[in-house]
């Protein structure tokens, strides 16, 4: 099914170990695209170099604080990735929530690391998430699920799972695309792939493959552009150290 992925994979894991410099300036890189194009898909209205700024402590004029601190959550989020990758730790919905309260840190703290007790609604889609009372068991489904059947599954497959039910449960009130985005690479780094970014200017094919999931059970479209990603990142990798 992934057959030009895999190839390239092993080809990568061929070189290991990576050289550590140019590993380190492609995770800086490959993590600001991530960083700046989650939160635009959101809509913080910072550019990829106005996002680096942030993250190097300036402030930007004329942006409100919480597109700073979106900024500044989210490489949290990622360093917190990092550390499960790095402990290989079992993803639980413990650290699910501890990644949402980096992401919401200080933007609104009440429900930062909270599951949801109101309704809410996704602007746009046809699929409505399902009611407060149901999100505890259907975030045990979702871990019970990834606990059997999607240790079976092809990393990308996996990972582009996990993202699209998470979000389709929309368990926050509040940073559930940026949270599903960082479980989906979260499962990808474990599984020794370069995150991927999912493209500000491919938000709506992103919307459209996401209703189709939660609309038609077909996640076949999802997942392919989540390979296209996938690819794209490890084609970064493999020409740096060639
Ligand atoms: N048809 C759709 N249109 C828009 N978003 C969708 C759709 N289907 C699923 N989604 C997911 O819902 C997320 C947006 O959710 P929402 O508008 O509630 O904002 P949020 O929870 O704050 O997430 P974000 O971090 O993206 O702001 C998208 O990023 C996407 O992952």
């Amino acid at each position: 099914m992934f057959t030009i992925i895999d190839e390239k994979k092993a080809q990568l894991d061929a070189k290991r170990p990576l050289p550590k410099y140019t590993i380190r300036s492609l995770r800086e890189k490959l993590n600001l695209e991530w960083t700046y194009n989650s939160n635009a898909i959101e809509g913080n209205t910072l550019t990829i170099n106005e996002t680096k700024v942030v993250l190097e402590g300036i402030t930007v004029g004329g942006k409100t604080l919480r597109e700073h601190l979106e900024v500044i959550n989210h490489r949290e989020a990622i360093s917190y990735v990092e550390e499960i990758v790095q402990g290989n730790e079992n993803l639980s919905a413990w650290q699910i929530k501890n990644l949402h309260r980096l992401v919401l840190k200080g933007i609104d703290d009440e429900y930062a690391g909270v599951y949801r007790d109101q309704q809410v609604f996704i602007s746009g889609a046809v699929h409505t998430p399902p009611a407060p009372y149901l999100i505890q068991e259907q975030m045990e489904h979702l871990m019970t699920w990834y606990q059997g059947e999607a240790q079976t599954l092809h990393p990308i497959v996996r990972g582009a799972k996990l993202h699209a039910i998470f979000v389709g449960i929309h368990p926050f009130i509040d940073g559930n695309g940026r949270t599903s985005r960082l479980l989906l690479n979260l499962e990808l780094m474990k599984a020794g792939y370069p995150p991927m970014v999912i493209k500000v200017e491919n938000r709506l094919a992103y919307y459209n493959a996401l209703d189709k999931v939660h609309t038609a059970h077909d996640y076949q479209d999802f997942i392919d552009l989540v390979a296209v990603e996938v690819e794209a990142s490890l084609d970064l990798y493999l020409k740096a150290i060639a």
